[in-house]
């Protein structure tokens, strides 16, 4: 469903030219929850922007469901493929209400019987249609995050591109939003690509894992092998065994 080859991107020029995805390549399945991770700066996110069409000085070859991506953004493309952000604050307009958040996308393509729709994405994301007259800042982290995931979701895309969906939540809400976003998934036979630092993440809901590093993919491979300390790269094993010590999850399969 997501076919990423050779991607490479640079920022700056000449002598200040920094090359930050070397030769990427991906290959996400339909319905398949597909992980990213690395470390900070490892280009993980850079991935995803270029297939949200939000980089568009890329080298390569995307594809979202066998269509080759082109390097502007159309409105086919944001039919089929959606970015939720990790600060639900910052992604949501301050002085638009929910309602008018949710219903802009709409409205932008065309689409009819908004207020139907729109009370039925929150229903689906567990919120009530009371929440269409609050503003964002009314609003807990969690259900700000419910909000910007329903956004995503409103113009019913095929694939949703998750940055860090849950790290900037209190780690209660963490699995709550984790598991909207598997039971949303499973309902809609969904494709993500989802980058994250925490492989307590990872374990709970990816199938498959790429590991990134210095803007290259290391390995792919999937989440049993991961979290069964079976990965090849010396790299990936030391990723795995530095999550040990902090994520519950994760030590728990010990
Ligand atoms: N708009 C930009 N202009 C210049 N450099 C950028 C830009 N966006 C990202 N970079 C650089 O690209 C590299 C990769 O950044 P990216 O955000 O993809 O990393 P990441 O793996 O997602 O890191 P983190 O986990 O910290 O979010 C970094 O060195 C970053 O400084």
């Amino acid at each position: 469903m997501i076919t990423v080859n050779n991607l490479n991107l640079s920022f700056g020029e000449d002598g200040a030219r920094n090359q930050v995805l070397y030769d990427v390549n991906l290959s996400v399945k339909e319905g398949e929850i597909f992980g990213l991770v690395g470390e900070s700066g490892s280009g993980k996110t850079t991935v995803l922007k270029c297939l949200a069409g939000l980089f568009n000085h890329w080298q390569g070859e995307l594809a979202i469901n066998a269509k080759p991506l082109d390097h502007r953004i159309d409105h086919t493309r944001c039919r089929l493929v959606q970015m939720v952000f990790q600060d639900p604050y910052g992604s949501l307009h301050p002085r638009h209400t929910i309602g008018d958040i949710l219903e802009e996308p709409l409205q932008i393509h065309g689409i009819g019987q908004r207020q139907q729709r729109v009370i039925s994405m929150l229903e689906k994301v567990g919120l009530n249609r009371a929440f269409q007259t609050r503003y964002p800042h009314q609003l807990s982290g969690g259900q700000r995050q419910r909000v910007a995931i329903a956004r995503a979701l409103i113009l019913e895309p095929r694939v949703l591109l998750l940055d860090e969906p849950t790290s900037a939540l209190d780690v209660s809400v963490q699995a709550e939003i984790l598991n909207l976003l598997s039971d949303l998934q499973q309902q809609g036979n969904l494709t993500y690509l989802m980058v994250t630092h925490d492989l307590g993440v990872v374990a709970h809901i990816c199938h498959r894992v790429a590991v990134m590093q210095h803007g290259k993919v290391l390995e792919t491979l999937d989440v049993d092998t991961l979290v069964a300390d079976r990965a090849t790269m010396p790299y990936t094993r030391m990723l795995v065994d530095a999550s040990r010590h902090y994520n519950p999850a994760l030590a728990e399969q010990e």
